[in-house]
């Protein structure tokens, strides 16, 4: 469970007001809100990126810092090494979470198996974000923080993402929070929905 109490959030502007919530394994939180609420700033804060002015984030009662290897959070493909090849990321990432996930399905099911030793550099905008993707399933990571996670796939990987998503908060009890700007799509597969607005992050009934 991911135990957030009395947080309280300010980049350039106040974000989020002593916030409380429980996330819970097994479920899907779609959080939505208007560009530059806060989305990004508060998966920042959930995985000590940024600094918050108050309260208390745990992951299975520990702090982040003690418990890193049940968390992913990747967000965005700006953050890579344009040398580096994807499957250079895939191994990373499987050697840090000491995860035993197989790659090769993982490559194989995005269709990634043509360009995954090319340099990022030569990726597309959606061959980046698929590239993204394979690497939450292969951490194998419980809490999946997933930031705007579709941006630039087609409709059909659209789908894939959601079912897969769906399928795996489920039979393996994992917890994903997921930032959308396509709302109505992930809302069919989230069993919760948390709306940001005036430093508040209410859940929709
Ligand atoms: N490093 C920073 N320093 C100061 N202010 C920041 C910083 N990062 C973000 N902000 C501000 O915090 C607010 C929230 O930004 P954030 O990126 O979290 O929004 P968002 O909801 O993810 O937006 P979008 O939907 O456009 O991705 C914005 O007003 C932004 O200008």
């Amino acid at each position: 469970m991911l135990t957030i109490k009395k947080l309280t959030l300010v980049t350039r502007i106040p974000i989020l007001n002593d916030f409380n919530y429980q996330f819970e394994k097994g479920n899907i939180y779609l959080i939505s809100a208007v560009n530059g609420s806060g989305k990004t700033t508060f998966f920042r804060a959930l995985t000590n990126l940024i600094r918050r002015k108050h309260g208390n984030i745990s992951f299975d009662g520990k702090p982040f810092e003690k418990e890193k290897r049940a968390v992913f959070f990747y967000e965005t493909p700006d953050w890579m090494d344009g040398n580096l090849s994807g499957l250079d990321y895939l191994k990373f990432v499987q050697k840090q979470w000491q995860s035993s996930h197989d790659l090769n399905d993982e490559i194989n099911f995005w269709k990634m198996d043509d360009y995954i030793k090319l340099p990022i550099k030569k990726y597309s905008l959606g061959m980046k974000q698929r590239l993204v993707i394979a690497m939450y399933f292969c951490s194998n990571a419980t809490y999946l923080i997933m930031d705007e996670i579709s941006n630039g796939l087609d409709e059909e990987s659209r789908k894939q993402l959601y079912k897969r998503i769906k399928e795996t908060a489920v039979k393996e009890k994992k917890c994903i929070i997921i930032s959308s700007h396509y709302k109505s799509d992930v809302a069919t597969i989230a069993n919760h929905i948390l709306h940001l607005e005036n430093q508040k992050l209410t859940e929709e009934s």
